[in-house]
């Protein structure tokens, strides 16, 4: 539903350029959502502005619902209206809302029906229904300032919805709430995406909103996407940044002459008691160092770090066994490998025997 190739923003700032998008390419797939995150900096607001065109590449296209945006924007003045039109089916939320204190809930609503030249009826009709949509039907004639915040995003989600957008871009629309107020704007987002069929691409810096509602998610660094993928197929990637911000384990990396590692679970292998089913196969001492469980997409997934007794190459085939019932094993440090770096060497060819050895 949104593709991008080679995208590239260079900003010329002070007589310096600075490249805040570094040849991304994201493809977001119909009716996902699909969240971006990373550092202050990393360029996510670039990216999604320029998604929509609010910001002019520097190169590389975006295509939108089978539609190039850039091919668009680069036909001179006589585009403006084929481009205006393909930007109406792109909604936009912001982390401020944006909206216009001289206008009432659904003057705000209207407005952007008001510049696509939709007749009052019209407009009044549309505007209601979306406030009902957004669970807002009796504030329509409020002020925004009588609003809350909470109420203030419902009001900017449904202005955004407002040329019947097949796609939703949310730049951090959480991010000044409280997590109570997060939850339900999330929880109303997943219900959008599900009810309208929208693809939703959503930019944030809190994990939890995609472990909350997120399909897929991108790490954006220094301009770069450097990890994309499905949520799911994320965390069963070893050595994935994403998966170990989604699911910070606590715990020792290393131990003397003990080797920890990182589990992850999904699906049906969180239900089974693999851990002490592997103590009392191998008769080894367990000890959990630490864990975390979620539930991603209505199922449960988590991770958990690990210590066995001895070295990695004395633990190689328990951790085939977990590796063989579908769980993903990092090793997240032995004694050695922290130790010492020549050390790392025979960590990565016992890692291999395990890889071999499946
Ligand atoms: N209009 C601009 N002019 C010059 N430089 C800019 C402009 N907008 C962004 N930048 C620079 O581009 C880089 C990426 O910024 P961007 O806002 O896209 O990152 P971000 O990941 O969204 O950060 P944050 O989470 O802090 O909003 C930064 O170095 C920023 O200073």
């Amino acid at each position: 539903m949104i593709t991008t190739t080679g995208l590239t923003k260079v900003y010329r700032s002070r007589g310096r350029d600075v490249t805040a998008l570094d040849g991304v390419d994201l493809h977001v797939r119909e009716g996902e959502i699909f969240g971006v995150v990373g550092r202050s900096g990393a360029g996510k607001s670039s990216l999604i502005r320029c998604v929509n065109l609010l910001e002019r590449p520097t190169s590389g296209t975006v295509v939108v619902d089978g539609r190039d945006l850039t091919a668009l924007a680069g036909r001179g003045p006589r585009a403006g209206a084929e481009l205006r039109r393909a930007r109406s089916r792109i909604g936009m939320v912001f982390q401020h809302f944006n909206l216009l204190s001289s206008r009432t809930v659904q003057g705000n609503v209207e407005l952007p029906l008001e510049i696509l030249g939709v007749p009052g009826r019209e407009r009044a009709r549309k505007a209601r229904e979306l406030l009902g949509l957004v669970g807002l039907a009796d504030h329509a004639r409020a002020w925004p300032a009588q609003l809350s915040g909470g109420q203030k995003q419902r009001v900017g989600i449904a202005r955004a919805l407002a040329g019947d957008p097949k796609v939703l871009l949310s730049d951090e629309a959480t991010s000044a709430l409280d997590p109570e107020t997060t939850r339900s704007v999330l929880d109303l987002l997943r219900d959008l995406n599900r009810q309208l069929g929208l693809t939703i691409l959503l930019i944030t810096h809190e994990m939890d909103v995609v472990k909350s509602i997120c399909d897929s998610a991108a790490l954006m660094r220094d301009g770069k996407v450097v990890e994309s993928g499905t949520v799911s197929g994320l965390l069963a990637t070893p050595g994935s940044e994403l998966a170990r911000e989604l699911f910070p384990l606590g715990g020792p990396p290393t131990a003397a002459d003990r080797t920890v590692v990182d589990v992850t679970f999904h699906g049906d292998s969180t239900a089974r008691p693999l851990i002490s089913r592997l103590s009392r196969t191998y008769d080894i001492d367990v000890s959990i160092l630490g864990a975390a469980m979620d539930t991603i997409g209505g199922r449960q997934v988590g991770r958990m770090r690990i210590e066995l007794p001895g070295r990695f190459e004395d633990n190689v085939v328990p951790i085939g066994f977990l590796r063989e019932r579908g769980l993903t094993v990092e090793i997240a440090g032995t004694a050695e490998a922290a130790g010492t770096t020549e050390t790392a060497e025979p960590v990565e060819a016992a890692e291999k025997t395990v890889e071999d050895a499946r």
